[in-house]
Parts: structure tokens; C-alpha cells; sequence
């Protein structure tokens, strides 16, 4: 099967009662306020910046007790008692077609097929639950619609503007599951098997039938990683599997899935033009971000791989931006074209602190310069931030 997947349309966030996380990502992290739903029951907000829409999802009231399934439109209740980012939506051409041949594969689908209408038309959706953790996606059809965002809700007018702040969000560039020890192979096999989605290897390093294992300093950990088959490695929206292999227990994967309490998405990458004035823009709106002990920027020549990508080392260090240069691309990768990629192709990464109060869920900023794998320096200089971070909390 085929299915048409293309890019992220959102990725909703459930707060419990009372977080105020909505008006973070608001004020923080300037994603603007774009329609809201509300019920005696539940607030949906939807924010956005560049293509990139999160609907917080909020109770009203204490207490999922006597709360029907369906009080949050266009999702399941994944009745969080942290927050959780649980659910991604994708726009699919042909909604009753796909989720029958979705539950003709055994998936289960806790929302049919469902008809909503208002007066700039009509959309239908179904949401399908994932084989990983607390995971769901809704499928959604939109193109019977006019309205601003989605029917039910009312558009935010009046919003201050983004125009000249400095942050250039783009675009969801991908979104990283955790997987249980042993699940991200059988993750992948089900994207590929329901969702048409292929692989695609994330370093040229990587063996196909591995993985990509970053390893040494304390990280140990495997990654898998698939795109839509809609899109090239350049547009689409990627998903990365991540599956612990430390033994210690004490790193950022393992320690998701325990204050999660189980898999999930761990981090959403946002697609960025320009790191630098993003991250300043942000880290003076308040966001706090990880960054890697100065040494990362003076050792092992990194100061000359990063002004001999064109970047300033002090500029880099000031913010905490890491930087990557890959080994030439494997020419054969799908939707990679390498006549269109300058000689030198590297990117930026830098990560926020987790977000809500447990250690589980945070943002990334990532600005990609012909590069659209991952780099291993940047990772472990992640892994070793973290944990400088989570001892210092002990
Ligand atoms: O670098 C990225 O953005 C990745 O998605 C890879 C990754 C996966 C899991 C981690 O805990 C840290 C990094």
C-alpha cells in the first residue's frame, strides 16, 4: 500500500490541568496563537510559526473521571498525567480508503472516518493508534475546507506580529520517537508496512541492517529513520526511531522512557533559515537550551571546521549552537540530489531544556546547510550537556 502521507499538518500536545504550557510556547517560544476551541470541558489552542502548527490540547476541570473520549476534536485523550506530546497528524488524500486498509492490517482505530462541518466547509478525519508507546496519528482530509484552521474552531485575530523578531522557523524537520529496547526495528517495520513511509539511512556511515549506532563517551544509542514517500529527504517531514543501548541506565533515552512512563515522542525538530538570531531571539524571550562545555569549542580543530564552514567559533560558543560537517553524502540516497548541494555541506543543532517539569519532551532548533543526515559529534556533545544537566539536578 501506498498511502500518501505528506508533511505534518500538527503535532498536538496534552497538558494536564493547569500547566500554562500553551502560554510558554505562546510567549517563549513566539509560536503564534492562530484559532482556538473551547468547551465547558477543553481548550484547544493551536499555535504557529513557518508551517509548523502545535494544538495544546488542556482540560478545564480536574480529572479525566467522567470525561468522554472524544472532548478533545480531531484527537483521542491520552488522559496525560504529565505533559506529552502524543499525536501526529498527517494530511491524507483518501481517509475512509486508508483506515480501512489500515484496520484490515490489525491497527486499531479508536476514531473512525468522521464527518466535521462549519461554515468554511467540511474536513474528515480518523485517528489511528501507533505501535509505539502513547503515539496516535490523525488522518485528515482537508481539501474541502476554506476556514483558517479547522471546523469547531474560531480564528485568533489581533495576534502581535512576527514579522522582524529575528526567528525563522520554517517547518516540523522531524520528530524522535523513543522506543522500548528492541522496538525501533519493529517501528520501523510498521511505518513502512501502514503508512507507505521509507527508509532512509541517516550518516554514511550507517549500516542498513544495524542502524545507525552512535557510540562511545557515554552515548550508546540506535538510531533508524524513515521519511513520508511523499516529499524528498529535502522537504519531507522525518521520523527518527531511538532505542537505548547503555547500560547504565542514566542517559537521556532511558530516562525518558522512565519519567514518561514509556515510549513516545521525545523531541520535535524545528526547522530553522538562520540558528543564530533564532536561538538569540529566543534565549532573550526566556528559552533555555543545553550547551556543550566551552572545551567543545577549542578542541579537536572544531574551531577551524566551524570557520571553515563559513561560521564564527565565537558567535557558535556565545550561543551554544553545535555544529556538524558530514562525510560526503552517499550519492545513491533517495531524493537527495547532489549536483544542488554546495561542496561543504554541514548543520546546526542546538537543544532546548525539556519542557514541561519531568524530563521527557523538548524542541530543537536545526539549521541544515546541504546537510540531511545527523551528525555524531553533535549528538554526543548533546548527550554529554545532558548529563552534566541531570547531575547537577541530582
Ligand atoms: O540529533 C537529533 O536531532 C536526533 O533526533 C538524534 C537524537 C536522538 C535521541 C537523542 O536523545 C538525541 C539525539
Amino acid at each position: 500500500m501506498a498511502a500518501s502521507l505528506s508533511r505534518p499538518c500538527f503535532i498536538s500536545l496534552h497538558v494536564p490541568y493547569r500547566q500554562g504550557w500553551a502560554q510558554d510556547l505562546a510567549t517563549t517560544f513566539r509560536f503564534q496563537p492562530v484559532a482556538v476551541r473551547e468547551t465547558p470541558r477543553v481548550r484547544q489552542l493551536a499555535l504557529r510559526r513557518g508551517s509548523a502548527i502545535f494544538l495544546i490540547n488542556e482540560r478545564l476541570a480536574p480529572g479525566p473521571a467522567s470525561a468522554s473520549c472524544h472532548d478533545f476534536l480531531y484527537d483521542v485523550d491520552p488522559r496525560p498525567a504529565l505533559g506529552t506530546a502524543s499525536n501526529v497528524c498527517f494530511e491524507v488524500d483518501d481517509v475512509p480508503g486508508l483506515c480501512e486498509r489500515l484496520q484490515s492490517r490489525g491497527c486499531s482505530l479508536p476514531v473512525p472516518p468522521t464527518k466535521v462541518r462549519d461554515g468554511g466547509g467540511s474536513v474528515t478525519y480518523g485517528v489511528v493508534s501507533s505501535i509505539v508507546g502513547n503515539i496516535s496519528h490523525t488522518l485528515l482530509d482537508r481539501s474541502c475546507y476554506q476556514g483558517p484552521f479547522l471546523p469547531g474552531f474560531q480564528p485568533i485575530q489581533g495576534a502581535p506580529s512576527a514579522a522582524g523578531d529575528g526567528i525563522e522557523i520554517t517547518h516540523f524537520d522531524h520528530i524522535t520517537y523513543v522506543c522500548p529496547r528492541g522496538g525501533a526495528r519493529a517501528a520501523l517495520d510498521w511505518y513502512q508496512r501502514c503508512f507507505g513511509f521509507r527508509r532512509f539511512l541517516l550518516n554514511p556511515r550507517e549500516r542498513p541492517a544495524e542502524g545507525y549506532v552512535v557510540g562511545g563517551q557515554g552515548v550508546g544509542m540506535l538510531l533508524l529513520a524513515l521519511q513520508s514517500a511523499q516529499g524528498t529527504l529535502a522537504h519531507g517531514c522525518k521520523l527518527i526511531l531511538a532505542e537505548s543501548l547503555s547500560e547504565d541506565g542514566a542517559n537521556q533515552v532511558d530516562t525518558f522512557l522512565e519519567q514518561h512512563g514509556g515510549a513516545g515522542i521525545q523531541h520535535v525538530g524545528l526547522r530553522t533559515t538562520n540558528i543564530v538570531s533564532t536561538t538569540r531571539a529566543l534565549q532573550q524571550g526566556g528559552a533555555r537550551f543545553f550547551t556543550p562545555p566551552t572545551a567543545y569549542y577549542s578542541q579537536g580543530g572544531k574551531a577551524e571546521e566551524i570557520r571553515g564552514a563559513g561560521q564564527d567559533p565565537r558567535t557558535l560558543a556565545e550561543l551554544g549552537i553545535l555544529l556538524d560537517t558530514t562525510a560526503p553524502w552517499d550519492k545513491a540516497q533517495p531524493g537527495t540530489d547532489a549536483r544542488e548541494r554546495p561542496s561543504q555541506e554541514y548543520l546546526m543543532q542546538i537543544f532546548t531544556h525539556p519542557i514541561f517539569s519531568e524530563e521527557t519532551f523538548f524542541l530543537e532548533l536545526i539549521d541544515r546547510r546541504g546537510a540531511p543526515g545527523f551528525g555524531e559529534g553533535n549528538i554526543q556533545a548533546l548527550w554529554k550537556a545532558v548529563q552534566v544537566y541531570m547531575d547537577q539536578q541530582q
